[in-house]
């Protein structure tokens, strides 16, 4: 029987804020600081401290729920939700549970078959865990160590409805909303320091049926990769379960990098009992319509609203637009070559070199966008040297590539290497007939039929003249002489 995978995620992103989520205790970036150096007597749990909220916090929730289109809440509560572990000092974790901040909100991706809604189910705002590091003393005693720089940083957890149904959904869903995520200041979408975190739930039905399978929820999810394959890995377990009779249970499942497979971590059965109750050291958390106006009207341009601009204007395909509206630093980019080009070069044009050359090359060299050597002025000249007809589209590449490389502007290079195109029919005309009497083999078989020759000896012409001759009067030329030669 063929099944459907249904997919709802859970998002855990960090704030970006100065200060903790209930007290003056500096954030800071967990994977550098010191141990235990940004602690205070609230956020390690001391006995008679009172949290205070961070508005900053609150803010920036504000921007992301408004983001997703939810609606806001005009009153919402803290929760504690309680259980023990070493990385949480006071025993409890402070949440928002039955009256979350916002609901009922939408995050639109790009998939193959076009654009799909994804609904948000809730947007909520709680205090990340201090952090355990596992380690083994000389006699291979494993020990733990806390370290509770982590514990109290505020935490947005965005949870979607089950809408997904496939990973390449999953990849699109995740990427985007990281993309709002930065796009509002939220987060810095540093995924290699945590400050993203995902939980899966996957489970699968018969495909037609409406109702919902036993689902799993896989845990901390670092990555994408992780998350991708941890999901993978469940659609293939629980299709072999159900194919060979047998039932899903419900349960919480980890991921374990080494071996690739999930692991049980707590059954139904044993599921916790969070004991949630409203916090009573706060007073409940009311947004003001004046607020939340202000907030959304200081919105920035969201990616999607970009990426829609960017195919509407100038003409670009929906990969192109995504690509290029992604990051706000490429968006800024790609803007203001436009803004130098005026009509001189086709937006598409400016939009295939960045996405095609300048990509390719980050891709191949490492190196960050932010880094660029090349301001959006120094490409749109090159462009412009291209479209004149001084280079080459050829050698256009390879300067591009230097330029990248070294910083130096394209004429320069172009004067350095003597690059500029040839384009002189009569010193091509003698090229071209250099050549075609140096290969008259090659030639005779052209004239067999063997119509591929013709590119090869193009290419002999264009290494004669270090690649810098016009190709369309090297092709002119070529065809030319070629017709002529022709029962030589
Ligand atoms: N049958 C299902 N298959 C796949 N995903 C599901 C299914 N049922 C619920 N989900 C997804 O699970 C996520 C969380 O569901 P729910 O609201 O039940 O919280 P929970 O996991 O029980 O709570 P918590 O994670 O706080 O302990 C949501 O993203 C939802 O879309
Ligand atoms: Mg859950």
């Amino acid at each position: 029987m063929p099944y459907e995978t249904v997919i709802g995620l859970e998002v855990h992103a960090e704030l970006q804020t100065r200060s903790k989520m209930f007290c003056a205790c500096p954030v800071v970036d967990s994977t550098r600081a010191e141990p235990n150096t940004a602690v205070c007597p609230v956020c390690a749990g001391m006995p008679g401290t009172l949290p205070v909220v961070n508005r900053k916090a609150v803010e920036l929730a504000l921007r992301v729920a408004l983001a997703l289109e939810c609606e806001i809440a005009p009153l919402s509560l803290f929760a504690r939700k309680n259980y023990f572990y070493p990385d949480l000092p006071k025993g409890y974790q402070i949440s928002q549970y039955e009256y979350p901040l916002a609901q009922r909100g939408v995050l639109r991706i790009e998939t193959a078959r076009g654009e799909k809604t994804v609904r948000i189910r809730r947007v909520h705002l709680e205090e990340d865990t201090g952090k355990l590091i596992h380690m083994q003393d000389p006699d291979g005693q494993s020990f733990s160590l806390v370290d509770l720089n982590r514990a109290g940083v505020p935490l947005l957890e965005i949870v979607s409805e089950p809408d997904m149904h496939s990973l390449e959904e999953v990849r699109a869903y995740a990427t985007t909303l990281r993309a709002i995520l930065r796009r509002v200041g939220a987060n810095s979408g540093d995924m290699e320091k945590g400050v993203i975190r995902f939980e899966a739930n996957v489970s699968l039905r018969p495909s037609g049926s409406q109702t919902l399978g036993t689902r799993v929820e896989i845990k901390n999810l670092n990555s994408f990769r992780a998350m991708e394959r941890a999901i993978a890995y469940e659609i293939e377990r629980q299709t072999d379960l159900l194919q060979n009779g047998q039932a899903v249970q419900q349960e919480t499942l980890g991921w374990d990098e080494a071996a690739q497979v999930t692991v049980s971590q707590r059954s139904k059965e044993e599921a916790h009992d969070y004991r949630y109750f409203p916090e009573p050291d706060l007073p409940p958390l009311v947004i003001e319509p004046e607020w939340i106006e202000q907030v959304r009207a200081n919105l920035p341009e969201l990616p999607q609203a970009m990426k829609k601009r960017f195919i509407h204007n100038y003409g670009l395909s929906a990969g192109e637009a995504v690509l290029l509206s992604e990051e706000e630093a490429v968006a800024r980019y790609f803007e203001a070559c436009l803004e130098q080009a005026g009509d001189s070069i086709a937006p598409r044009t400016i939009a295939l070199w960045i996405t095609g050359e300048i990509f390719g090359w980050l891709n191949q060299s490492g190196e960050k966008f932010e880094n660029l050597r090349v301001p959006p002025a120094g490409l749109v000249d090159l462009l412009r040297l291209t479209a004149k007809g001084i280079i080459n589209l050829n050698t256009a590449k390879l300067v591009l590539n230097e330029m990248l490389a070294s910083g130096k502007p394209a004429h320069a290079i172009i004067e350095e290497r003597g690059l500029i195109q040839l384009d002189d029919a009569g010193q091509i005309a003698d090229i071209v007939a250099k050549v075609l009497a140096e290969f008259p083999r090659e030639v005779a078989s052209y004239h067999q039929g063997k119509t591929t020759v013709f590119n090869w000896l193009l290419g002999q012409v264009m290494r004669q003249t270090a690649g810098r001759a016009s190709p369309a009067v090297a092709r002119a030329e070529l065809e030319r002489q070629l017709a002529g030669s022709k029962g030589n």
